[in-house]
């Protein structure tokens, strides 16, 4: 891989000043539409060689190749020999898709039309609780899944007219006392959710909610469910096979929302909507199967993450919705994106030559802009920006403030990008009455540096489908930075450590072991956890 060049490039790019200045139709190409999707990179550095070469690397790096492999069944995980196939959950096409030379299309077919079946169920009342119809709904899983249907749920409030749905998942007891503190244990349905069955977090939970509902309710089986591929653990759990939906080892846990992990998604807002939010997901994997590289919404999202990061060195990049309802997007990205590509081993166990995947945070404008913004314009680290915003929402009554919205989104990049000069801050200062230093001093507090990178993705509402196309849009970018960083996106050993050492401290904490052979900062804090 060419990174020596993308640096040299990088090192050497020309400013937004100048790129916007020599070719007028910069806009223009430099953004990609899909359907009623358009993605603006047009303020970034990127230049026309800088361009190619980042094509020229996507396609030595084989992305289609690979992405043909993925969408086909391959195990393409290859330190854990699976197959990577949250695609499947969403392929809408009558095709056979063949992991092991089986088709597993049919047992997708069959497990949406039972989670279709029992969430419209639970919604029309027919399946009940013991003091009547499901009145809420209790997701408790954590990690993929966890922040995939909680993302959602709030993403589509405007679609929920199934029960109240809430989210438990941190272990700090803190987080499902307040959940269950109100509500009817006899009138809700738990649903626990974990891949493997074994979370701590999510078991735990799980029998505190067993016995939560124990107080109230004689059969507690009858009021979960679970979501899993670990079908022998729930029956274990208690759980009545027809309430267990289970999954294949080939989804990851961040890929998960689009089989049984979305099932209190599919309960909020019923199965039709569910079926478009799934339509919008397979319509960009078509996009993202089909489209040339240099037309490809996913490929170019990820070749700005790779001039940003590997080529200008940003080790951060921000995600800023300016939508509400996409409160907890930044927060699944962070798996998404950091549990994907944080790696420093490239699959065939080399080091990585390069950075691996950024640091992504953020939070939705315009709330950003009165937190952390001030050092997005002016500090001294870079950090590039992805704005998104729709172009209607759901409340035509206050449409004036969806204006206000969207005024704000683009003077965020705008600003970003044409920044302050001294000059400008200094007339400024003049009209105000100051002169001599202190002009000097307060125009050099009012200047912007501009020329600051940022993407814009303009869709056109909230929807189901739409909102199916962004989350499809980033796990393919994921898929082709990591093709590109030679990694596999796919595993997550990098969790597994802290895992044991919290396992072997939870006996010493509650002083059935000894924290000999722990280092003198644990012991510390040991001691003074443990003094009352
Ligand atoms: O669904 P499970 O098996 O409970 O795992 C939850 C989360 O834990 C992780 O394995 C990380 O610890 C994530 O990858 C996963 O989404």
């Amino acid at each position: 891989m060419n990174w020596t060049d993308l640096k040299t490039r990088a090192e050497q790019r020309a400013t937004l000043a100048d790129l916007f200045g020599e070719n007028p139709s910069r806009a223009q190409e430099y953004s990609v539409q899909h359907g009623d999707m358009l993605f603006d990179y047009s303020k970034t550095q990127i230049g026309v060689e800088d361009r190619a070469l980042l094509l020229s690397m996507a396609a030595n790096a084989d992305v289609a190749a690979r992405r043909e492999a993925m969408f086909s069944g391959m195990k393409i995980n290859e330190t854990e020999g699976r197959a990577v196939l949250h695609t499947a959950l969403r392929n809408m096409s009558d095709g056979a898709i063949e992991v092991d030379g089986e088709d597993v299309m049919e047992g997708v077919r069959e497990t949406r039309a039972r989670m279709a079946d029992f969430a419209e169920a639970v919604r029309s009342g027919a399946v009940k609780g013991q003091g009547g119809a499901i009145t809420d709904v209790v997701n408790i899983g954590i990690g993929g899944s966890d922040l995939g249907p909680a993302m959602a749920v709030l993403a589509l409030a405007p679609y929920h007219d199934g029960p109240r749905v809430h989210f438990v998942s941190n272990v700090d007891g803190a987080d499902i006392a307040d959940t269950l503190r109100g509500l009817d244990p006899a009138t809700t349905l738990v649903i626990v959710a974990s891949k493997t069955f074994t979370t701590i977090e999510t078991m735990t939970n799980a029998r505190t909610a067993q016995e939560w509902m124990a107080t109230r309710v004689t059969d507690t089986g009858a009021q979960f469910a679970a979501l899993s591929t670990a079908e022998e653990k729930t029956t274990e759990f208690g759980i009545a096979p027809e309430r267990v939906f289970g999954f294949e080892d080939w989804v990851g846990g961040r890929y998960s929302l689009w089989g049984p992990i979305g099932l209190s998604l599919i309960i909020a807002i019923g199965a039709d909507d569910f079926d478009a939010f799934l339509r919008g997901a397979y319509d960009m994997d078509c996009h993202f199967g089909d489209a040339p590289l240099d037309q490809n919404l996913p490929v170019m999202l990820a070749l700005v993450g790779v001039w940003n990061n590997q080529g200008c060195g940003h080790a951060t990049r921000a995600v800023l919705p300016y939508d509400q309802r996409l409160t907890r997007l930044p927060a699944y990205f962070q798996q998404l994106e950091m549990e994907s590509n944080g790696k420093s081993v490239a699959m065939d166990g080399s080091t990585l030559e390069v950075n691996s995947g950024p640091v992504v945070w953020g939070e939705p404008g315009t709330n950003g802009q009165h937190a952390f913004y001030q050092l997005i314009h002016q500090g001294t680290r870079v950090v590039p920006c992805e704005f998104m915003v729709a172009r209607e929402g759901h409340e035509p009554e206050l449409a004036h403030q969806h204006e206000l919205l969207v005024a704000n989104c683009l003077a965020q990049s705008e600003a970003l990008m044409v920044g302050r000069s001294l000059e400008e801050a200094t007339a400024i200062m003049a009209k105000r009455g100051l002169s001599g230093t202190e002009l000097d001093r307060q125009a050099r507090h009012r200047v912007f540096p501009g020329n600051r990178p940022s993407t814009t993705l303009v869709y056109p509402k909230l929807t189901p489908f739409v909102l199916g196309q962004i989350i499809a849009l980033y796990e393919h970018r994921v898929f082709v930075e990591g093709v590109m960083l030679g990694i596999n996106s796919y595993d997550q050993w990098g969790v597994e450590l802290g895992k044991e050492l919290a396992n072997a401290l939870t006996p010493v904490l509650r002083g059935e072991a000894s924290e000999e052979g722990k280092d003198s900062s644990t012991r510390l804090l040991l001691s003074y956890l443990r003094s009352n």
